[in-house]
């Protein structure tokens, strides 16, 4: 579906955001030349047209489009008054929709409201109304003659008072008497000055629209005079009341106009920023209240509470709108979040936390989300020896550790952190590791200057990298996730397939590792003292520098009948050519077997006995358990 967006003043560039946004392929016209990205020709090429015309242009506009835009092109109207075009549009003979978007372009898309006027049977329209939705705006549904009605109850009085009000106050108000103004009439006449310093024309047709409406409100401004007169203010206020409910949760709007105030003093300023910081607060509030909610949502529909996709697109857009430092912007809201998030894991009865390489589309995440079905809250950190301190630290009650890999061997900074670490393997799980070249548009392999990636998935693509990207930087990255963030629009990352699909990232070529099968073993670790399962046990032991000391160490595994599935030898750090030896040997070891290994060895670390999981069930049913409580709880209230 290719959108046209005819005319790009505010609503125009606001609708061109708003679709770009969702992948579609939009460009805008206008009549005036710089702010168009087409030629009028070129709207031929176009299946859907908005449009963002003043409404005093809407029939050249039609009429134009008519000369030029293919037959079967879907026209979509945005006016705030429907009544005066309707025949324009029956008579363009082009299929046509209404909505009526409640909200400047100024506005969030979120939460506000559009009105669909007209819905005709057509598969683009009723995509552009489920994209609305999905944006989390309220879609509701009138005809024409009701749309101009209410609106005329809505619009046309809200704008008469306003204009009613700035005019009796036109020749008393100036910006000293921003000083002395309550909350609630600096709320108003900002609202005023918002409609007075706006487009007249279009205020003309809302109003105009509201005639009779007008006569009415003028009707009930003297009843309520007739109230107060007759001291009867109680009963006025009673009255209303059966009707205005819920006035009480309104002091953010009072705060809100009061940020629109400029201050000068030192101290005004602090004041400023102490009111913005307040309101600042009451938000994160409401935020993290509508989070609870949607946790709530997310267990009736076993959907996970963490969902990276949408972290990472709201970080994109919300990065965008700012001149502020991306990186710090991007901080604060992940951190805000992250507090969100904590506060949904309480809801859902989750408690435990699980360490992972970050960031979000890693293989450790992949192999964290095998095992706890993405429902428990993740710690993405940016090494293993930080995933380890983690566990041991109790920040994390779980970390996910790759530590070995079908092509590359041993992970080496996992074996290292867990013998200076004090942590706990109780088992270990296995992820097919299919890696991909992605980039942020499909682009030739030719075009691809620099590939990002960690280090060990590059070193398993070697050999589609010398055949097709020759010519290609390599620069490696932390994680494979963390090379998407590294892309522009000359370079491509080896990546998951989570990790593409997570950043929106188009694939390339799949699967271009060396060899198809590629397999990574991951430890699962936590802190000692735990149910030992499984028998194999995981340790490190030295040995004195003389011959022979390394065979009577394995000659008990020899004689005792153990098969070694893994031996590695790493420097002690101490002196060179000292060594420290890790053995994984196939049966859980007991005493007898442990005090004559302590008899041959300088020392020896059991790091764990552990077994062969697909999944954790000890988190699944400690969830169940708690989210039926949850319920419990949540039924009581
Ligand atoms: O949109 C959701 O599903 C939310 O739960 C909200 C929210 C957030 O704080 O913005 C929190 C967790 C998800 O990972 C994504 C976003």
């Amino acid at each position: 579906m290719k959108i046209c967006i005819y005319g790009m003043g505010g609503m125009g560039s606001f609708f061109k955001n708003f679709f770009e946004n969702r992948g579609y392929f939009v460009k805008g016209y206008d009549v005036v030349k710089e702010k168009s990205e087409i030629r009028l020709e070129e709207v031929k090429n176009f299946d859907v047209i908005f449009l963002c015309v003043p409404m005093d242009k809407i029939e050249d506009a039609v009429s134009e489009i008519k000369e030029t835009a293919d037959k079967n092109a879907l026209l979509v109207d945005i006016a705030s008054v429907k009544k005066p075009f309707v025949k324009i549009y029956e008579s363009s003979g082009f299929e046509w929709m209404s909505i009526h978007p409640m909200f400047g372009p100024d506005s969030e898309i979120g939460l506000s409201n559009v009105i669909v006027v007209r819905l005709p049977k057509d598969e683009r329209a009723v995509r552009i109304v489920e994209e609305f939705r999905k944006s989390g705006a309220i879609v509701s549904f009138l005809s024409l003659e009701e749309h101009d009605e209410e609106m005329a109850k809505i619009q046309s009085t809200s704008h008469f008072l306003l204009l009613t009000l700035s005019y009796y106050l036109r020749e008393w108000f100036n910006e000293e008497k921003l000083k002395i103004l309550s909350p609630i009439s600096l709320t108003l006449i900002k609202l005023a000055s918002r409609i007075i310093n706006q487009d007249w024309k279009m205020y003309e047709y809302i109003l105009e629209n509201g005639r009779e409406v007008r006569k009415e409100i003028i009707k009930a401004a003297s009843e309520v005079d007739r109230f107060i007169e007759e001291g009867k203010v109680q009963e006025l206020f009673d009255y209303l009341r059966g009707a205005f409910k819920n006035g009480k949760n309104t002091t953010i709007i009072l705060d809100s106009a009061r940020t629109t105030l400029t201050p000068n003093s030192l101290e005004e300023l602090r004041g400023y920023i102490k009111t913005v910081d307040s309101l600042i607060l009451r938000l994160i509030e409401k935020r993290v209240d509508a989070g609870r909610r949607i946790a709530l949502e997310k267990m009736k529909r076993n959907e996970p509470i963490e969902v990276s996709e949408v972290e990472y697109f709201k970080l994109k857009e919300l990065t965008s709108k700012t001149s502020l430092d991306a990186g710090s912007v991007s901080s604060i809201f992940e951190e805000i979040m992250s507090l969100t998030k904590a506060e949904e894991y309480k809801v859902a009865g989750v408690e435990k936390k699980v360490a992972v390489l970050g960031p979000a589309g890693s293989f450790s995440e992949e192999a964290a989300l095998k095992l706890i079905d993405s429902k428990l809250p993740l710690i993405y950190c940016s090494s293993v020896e930080e995933i380890v301190k983690a566990v041991e630290s109790g920040k994390a009650d779980f970390g996910i550790l790759p530590i070995e890999n079908s092509i590359n061997g041993t992970v080496i900074p996992s074996l290292d952190a867990l013998l200076k670490h004090d942590v706990e393997v109780f088992a270990e799980t296995e992820v097919e590791v299919n890696l991909n070249l992605a980039a942020k548009k499909l682009i030739d392999l030719k075009d691809v200057e620099v590939i990002y990636s960690h280090p060990q998935a590059v070193s398993q693509c070697m050999t589609f990298i010398n055949n097709y990207l020759p010519h290609a930087e390599i620069r490696y990255t932390r994680s494979t996730s963390d090379a998407v963030s590294l892309l522009d629009e000359k370079s491509a990352a080896i990546v998951s397939e989570n990790a593409a699909k997570i950043y929106r990232l188009q694939i390339l070529r799949r699967s271009i590792q060396d060899a198809k099968e590629n397999v990574t073993r991951f430890y699962v670790v936590r802190r000692r003292g735990g149910e030992v399962r499984g028998n194999v046990t995981a340790l490190f032991f030295g040995v004195e520098d003389k011959p022979g000391a390394l065979f009577s160490v394995l000659e008990i595994f020899k004689r005792r009948n153990i098969n070694l599935r893994k031996l590695e030898s790493r420097p002690s750090g101490i002196k060179l050519g000292d060594y420290i030896f890790f053995v994984e040997a196939e049966k859980k070891l007991e005493e007898e077997e442990l005090k004559e290994l302590k008899e041959r060895t300088t020392f020896y670390k059991v790091v764990g006995v552990f077994e062969k999981i697909d999944r954790l069930n000890v988190f699944i049913s400690e969830r169940k358990e708690s989210s039926s409580s949850e319920d419990r709880r949540a039924k009581e209230a």
